[in-house]
């Protein structure tokens, strides 16, 4: 497959490593200030830029005519948008605020645990992520996935990342020189703690995700999910 890269930073060149040990090639580069090669001849585009391009990365793909993936969080103001655009031109677009296997099951074992949970209102319920501190954006779009697969199965309504409103799930963000993303959930009573954790060791899991999902979608058109690509949930 030949792959554009909307976005060369830290996750760009380790798309570009994996995907060429897995015989794909790079046909098109894309930075803030520069782009190298052609797009028009790339079978599809994966987006990891910054919360302010995205929007924009994501409908030249689609516009070039050639299925999106986006792991670029931070501007999901503008999903509404990019899927009627997709939609208009029968377009196939994916986005996943986490590309990692490992953090897609752990989304399915957090909605299980919400369901049990949901019997015991003496547990209070919050959501830590951790990551590097060049990270643009908090809280990141994995601990709002997190946070949505909660209020799915409980009576809570909504994320926040102040303390004190007993209707919303707190989310702490922290920022800790070069780590790669670490996602927790905890469940705390007066007597005791239970709690659920992802932790990246590198960024190849992301990485791995999302050419995983680009190869998945090539023949398919449409607006899909990483819960389609790996047939869970
Ligand atoms: N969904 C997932 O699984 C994951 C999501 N992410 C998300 O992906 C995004 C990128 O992460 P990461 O690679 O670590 O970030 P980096 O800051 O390392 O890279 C961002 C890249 O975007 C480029 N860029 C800036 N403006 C534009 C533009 N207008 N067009 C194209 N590219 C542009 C930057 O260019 P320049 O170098 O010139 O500034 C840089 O190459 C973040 O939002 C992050 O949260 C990260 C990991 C996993
Ligand atoms: O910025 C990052 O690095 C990451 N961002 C994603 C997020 O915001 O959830 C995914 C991963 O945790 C790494």
């Amino acid at each position: 497959m030949k792959i554009a890269l909307l976005g060369y930073g830290k996750m760009g060149k380790t798309i570009e490593r994996l995907a060429s040990e897995r015989g794909h090639t790079i046909v098109y580069k894309k930075t803030s200030s520069a782009s190298e090669g052609e797009l028009h001849k790339a079978d599809a585009a994966i987006d990891f830029s910054t919360p302010e391009t995205a929007e924009k990365n994501i409908l030249l793909g689609l516009e070039t005519g050639i299925p999106v993936i986006s792991g670029t969080t931070g501007w999901l103001e503008a999903f509404q948008k990019i899927t009627k655009f997709c939609q208009d031109r029968n377009g196939s677009f994916i986005y996943a605020s986490n590309f990692s296997v490992g953090v897609n099951l752990f989304f399915q074992l957090n909605e299980q645990l919400a369901t049990v949970m949901n019997s015991w209102p003496e547990y209070k319920v919050s959501i830590e992520e951790i990551h590097h501190t060049q990270k643009k954006d908090a809280p990141s779009g994995t601990a709002i996935t997190v946070a949505e697969g909660i209020i799915k199965h409980s009576e809570k309504k909504k994320w926040t990342l102040n303390e004190g409103d007993p209707d919303a799930i707190e989310i702490k963000a922290r920022r800790i020189d070069d780590v790669k993303g670490t996602h927790s959930v905890y469940y705390t009573s007066e007597i005791d703690t239970i709690s659920i954790k992802h932790e990246a060791h590198s960024r190849d899991g992301f990485a791995i995700g999302a050419i995983m999902a680009a190869e998945w979608i090539l023949d398919k058109k449409g607006i899909f999910t990483m819960k389609d690509v790996l047939e869970i949930g």
